[in-house]
């Protein structure tokens, strides 16, 4: 089954490795020794389609988990739904589709993408957020199961990451990092904040999401 999978893949890569490389040579100059002589080195392209393959399979599977978990949440909340599309009216209007540009006017659409996020991680295991056993640091007593982060941290609410007017983006917490940090920060996060933000706000300036019956359970498999 994986072996096909994998077949599949190289098949797909190497698809798209042929319709690209019209008239590319890739090469690079190698230097070889301290005297700084340089030789040509041709690349392997066996790496580079992993790594295409790679980049491709971080950015499709995450950015869509978090939209269907977005929807999901959404569905069970028809006040933000409603809150979001008051926000889409009042600061883009019926009349054309939100842009790129409109982000920051939008700051509770935001909030919400930020909230799905927190609640809905998709690498949740980056930073665990809750004490596994009794442990301490330094000369504090942790206990298990302390959560400390978040107030009311199964409750869906975008306000949280609003400053106090409402009007304006925060966040409350350090510990907030569902894109990693540092070195090996995700490659894709603006790519992905971007394309979270003008899916939802194509979608909810035209239509309302019904809730239906019964909801799907917010727990695990959508
Ligand atoms: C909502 C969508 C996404 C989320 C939540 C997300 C989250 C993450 C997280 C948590 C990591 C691990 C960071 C670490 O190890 O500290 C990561 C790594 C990575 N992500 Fe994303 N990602 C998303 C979308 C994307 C997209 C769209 C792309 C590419 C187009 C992408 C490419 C990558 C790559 C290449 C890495 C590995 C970086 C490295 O190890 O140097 N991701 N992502």
């Amino acid at each position: 089954m994986l072996r096909q999978c994998f077949s599949v893949r190289d098949k797909l890569l190497q698809k798209k490795y042929e319709e690209h490389k019209v008239n590319v040579h890739i090469h690079y100059y190698k230097n070889t020794n301290e005297n700084s002589e340089y030789s040509l080195v041709v690349i392997n392209m066996n790496p580079v389609l992993m790594t295409v393959g790679d980049i491709f399979r971080a950015g499709v599977e995450t950015t869509t988990t978090v939209l269907k978990w977005s929807i999901a949440y959404l569905v069970h909340n028809p006040p933000v739904q409603r809150k979001i599309q008051q926000e889409l009216d009042n600061k883009t209007g019926k009349d054309r589709h939100p842009q790129l540009s409109d982000r920051g006017n939008l700051p509770y659409l935001e909030a919400t993408i930020r909230e799905v996020l927190r609640i809905r991680p998709v690498s949740p295991l980056l930073i665990p957020h809750v004490a596994l056993q009794d442990t301490s640091v330094g000369e504090y007593t942790v206990q298990k199961g302390t959560r400390k982060e978040w107030k009311n941290p199964e409750l869906f609410d975008p306000g949280r990451f609003l400053n106090e007017e409402g009007d304006g983006l925060c966040c409350p917490s350090a510990s907030y990092l569902p894109f990693g940090a540092g070195v090996r920060v995700c490659l894709g996060e603006a790519l992905a904040q971007m394309e979270l933000f003008l899916f939802l706000s194509w979608i909810l300036q035209k239509f309302t999401m019904p809730a239906g019956q019964p909801l799907s359970d917010l727990q695990g498999n959508l």
